[in-house]
């Protein structure tokens, strides 16, 4: 609240009179606070936001005594200040840190009241003889602060206080301007008489209860306009404190739930959650908390809980104590919108009938796609990797300049021609209804045409050959051999049917399966930063359980981002014993051979810590033009990735902003038909993992309806895969 501190150094100014250190002292008081304010204010926290109140309270109050002050002064001027100045700021503190909501109000009146004064001092003639001088001054002020309240209400403190800042620096040269340079600085350090005159000749020229009067009405019907705003963007106004806080969380979760009862696809969802919270400036242990509690009730509600599972609580039963407040808080709000279901659902039935004729429908939009990217939250937030260190922290290997600039350069340019010429952008249906994503994508193959057809949610897509083009041929056949090279390396048996051996490491070369071959590769287009993917585990229908998959990066470098689905309690000692031995994620450097016990013989040991995230950390890593990824098993099991917005990254001189993605997969015709459920579409292919004395490592996957597990959605089908 530097408008605050600035008053507050005015009310010093005022003080002229008492001693020197008097004034120091609160000087140096106030630039503290102001400072603690500037840096934690806009987290939230009770004493920033006791400050604030304590500041703009006090200020006021001070102000409106000088107003009213009579020509003859008063008796204990400086001892009647100090007093008016701290009281007011206990009780404004109080008042902000308990009524958050009152105290936005306050706030925002209180920076209109300013203003209001400031106006009325126009006629002064200071810094600016003309009074039409004065006002093309004051105009940009004015203008961006409202600017700024109508468009970025959540910005509206913040903004009001960076505007206040100059705003007050200018008052003060003004204030010297009127009572002279030399003679106000001098005043000013030396606290002499004539330095206290010089301030005293600083007046409004027009009757003081006229300029109350005038401030208050200015301030309330600021303040009003603010509160209004906030109140129709937010429903419960921005952020300011706990209560208001949660108050976010509540209506962001209500709005992921809104979400859910469009698609009920988990990767949405979790990307609605985050883009609240990171939106609202809410801190990652409670993002985490509610992404959990949201997996842990979407597990719950479809087919599966029916059959007994999946393990319910465990994801939601994290390390912090606020986990089960998180669950609490996603399940009353479940039940409060099942309670409309049937009313939801009649809409939907209608809507999805007058769209039926439609050849043109609308996009489901989410809401919270808009809200921008919170990059300093994020970085604090995510863990960043290297090509050093990740695979000791997920279930992935990093090559940097992997393919050479000779393949990759022709590569991008025949990437960039073919996506402008052929690629789609994403849309399937979810929900009977289409939804697009944020990017064009394609598929290439080197499976003949006739053995294979690939569709998912709906939406058949077509695919190219490898051998359309050289480059792409060439790439192929280089990640073929690197990746089954690396599986050799780190003994990771490539999986061949759901019951074998769950530690799936090998010693025995002629173990080790069969050789990897990415036949299947998806191609995506990012042409700038707004172009992403959210947060989601590639589908496992047609490469089926434990798939390898390898991800060439092309053009601009943007940043890939890694979480793990489960938190670390549903990863202690009842974890099955192959999610704990993992070879990747627990041996400690990319190029060692793991430690591990490499026979099938189940391991009783309690897994060392280092084996284990403490919480589910979000990592981050940059994927540069000719990098390969390789994400290994339980990748796609347990954890979700994406490639977020961004708005500051590297481009690349051939591709500017644009990056191209491609990810080779191994299509296995075993999973490739699967059951057709009662809605007529293809089921897909979902990993469970329950944990009970008797079966330790039950991994298993089952085929499930995609259109959604809502009651009122898609058909429940449920059906175990074999
Ligand atoms: O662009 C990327 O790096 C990721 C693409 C991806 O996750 C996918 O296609 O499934
Ligand atoms: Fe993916």
């Amino acid at each position: 609240d530097p408008a605050g501190f600035g008053v507050g150094l005015e009310t010093v100014l005022i003080l002229h009179g008492t001693e020197n250190w008097q004034t120091i002292l609160l000087g140096s008081v106030l630039v503290l606070i102001g400072l603690f304010l500037v840096v934690f204010g806009g987290n939230g926290s009770y004493l920033a936001l006791y400050a604030n109140g304590f500041m703009s309270v006090s200020s006021l109050a001070s102000l409106l005594t000088w107003n009213v002050e009579p020509a003859s002064g008063y008796t204990q001027r400086a001892a009647l200040y100090m007093a008016v100045y701290f009281i007011s700021g206990f009780v404004g503190g109080l008042v902000f840190g308990f009524l958050p909501f009152l105290g936005h109000l306050f706030a925002c009146a209180y920076y209109g009241l300013i203003l209001g004064i400031e106006l009325l001092c126009l006629s002064s003639g200071g810094l600016f003889t003309s009074i039409l001088g004065r006002q093309l001054f004051l105009v940009p002020f004015t203008i961006t602060a409202l600017l700024v309240s109508v468009y970025h209400p959540k910005h509206v403190l913040g903004a009001m206080a960076g505007l206040s800042c100059p705003f007050v620096v200018a008052l003060g040269i003004d204030l010297w301007a009127q009572t002279g340079l030399v003679e106000g600085v001098a005043g000013f350090m030396t606290l002499s008489e004539s330095g206290a005159e010089a301030s005293a000749r600083y007046v409004f020229d027009q009757p003081k209860q006229f300029i109350v009067a005038c401030s208050l009405v200015f301030g309330v019907v600021a303040g009003g306009l603010q509160y209004r705003v906030a109140v129709t963007r937010f429903g419960k106004g921005p952020q300011l404190g706990l209560e208001a806080g949660n108050a976010a969380v509540d209506d962001a979760i209500a709005h992921v739930f809104d979400v859910m009862g469009e698609t009920l696809d988990i990767s949405q969802v979790a990307n609605a959650v985050d883009a609240a919270l990171s939106g609202l400036g809410g801190d990652a242990a409670v993002a985490r908390v509610v992404e959990a509690a949201l997996d842990d009730l979407i597990r719950r509600s479809p087919g599966p809980a029916q059959a007994g599972l999946p393990n319910v609580g465990a994801s939601a039963d994290g390390p912090s104590a606020d986990a089960g407040t998180g669950l609490d808080r996603a399940v009353r709000l479940s039940s409060k919108n099942t309670g409309d279901a049937e009313e939801r659902s009649a809409k939907r039935i209608r809507a999805n009938e007058s769209a039926i004729d439609t050849t043109h429908r609308q996009p489901v939009v989410n809401p919270l796609a808009k809200l921008k990217w919170n990059n300093a939250a994020d970085r604090e937030k995510a863990k960043l990797l290297t090509h050093e260190n990740i695979a000791d922290h997920v279930p992935c290997e990093l090559f940097l300049n992997w393919l050479p600039p000779t393949v990759a350069d022709p590569l991008l340019l025949f990437l960039t021609k073919d996506a402008k010429e052929s690629w789609t952008t994403n849309k399937y249906y979810i929900n009977e209804r289409l939804v697009y994503g944020s990017h064009k994508s394609t598929m290439y193959t080197s499976l003949p045409a006739s053995q294979f057809s690939y569709s998912f949610m709906g939406s058949e897509t077509k695919s190219k050959e490898y051998t359309c083009s050289s480059h792409l041929h060439e790439t192929s056949s280089r990640i073929n051999e690197f990746v089954t090279r690396r599986l050799r390396e780190n003994r990771v048996r490539l999986h061949t049917s759901v019951s074998s051996d769950p530690l799936r490491t090998f010693s025995n070369k002629d173990d080790a399966g069969p050789d990897w071959d990415g036949n299947l590769c998806i191609g995506n287009e990012y042409l700038d930063g707004k172009q992403i993917t959210g947060f989601h585990s590639d589908h496992l229908g047609y490469i089926g359980p434990r798939p390898v998959i390898a991800s060439i990066s092309l053009g601009a470098t943007r940043t890939f981002r890694i979480r793990r689905i489960a938190t670390a309690n549903s990863l202690n000692s009842e974890t099955p014993v192959w999610q704990r031995l993992d070879p990747l994620t627990s041996k400690k450097s990319a190029t060692d051979p793991p430690n591990l016990p490499t026979n099938s013989t189940p391991c009783n040991e309690k897994p060392s810590s280092q084996f284990l995230p403490s919480t589910a950390t979000t990592y981050s890593v940059k994927l540069p033009h000719g990098s390969l990824l390789i994400m290994y098993p339980p990748m796609q099991e347990l954890y979700k990735h994406e490639v977020p917005p961004e708005s500051n990254f590297p481009g690349h001189p051939l591709s500017s902003l644009a990056r191209y993605n491609l990810t080779f997969r191994m299509h296995r015709p075993e999973f490739s038909n699967p059951p057709l459920c009662k809605c007529g579409v293809r089921t897909d292919l979902k990993p469970v993992f329950k944990q009970t004395a008797e079966d330790p490592q039950s991994e298993r996957y089952y085929w499930a309806c995609v259109k959604g597990r809502g009651r009122e959605m898609g058909c429940g089908h449920f059906e175990w895969l074999r």
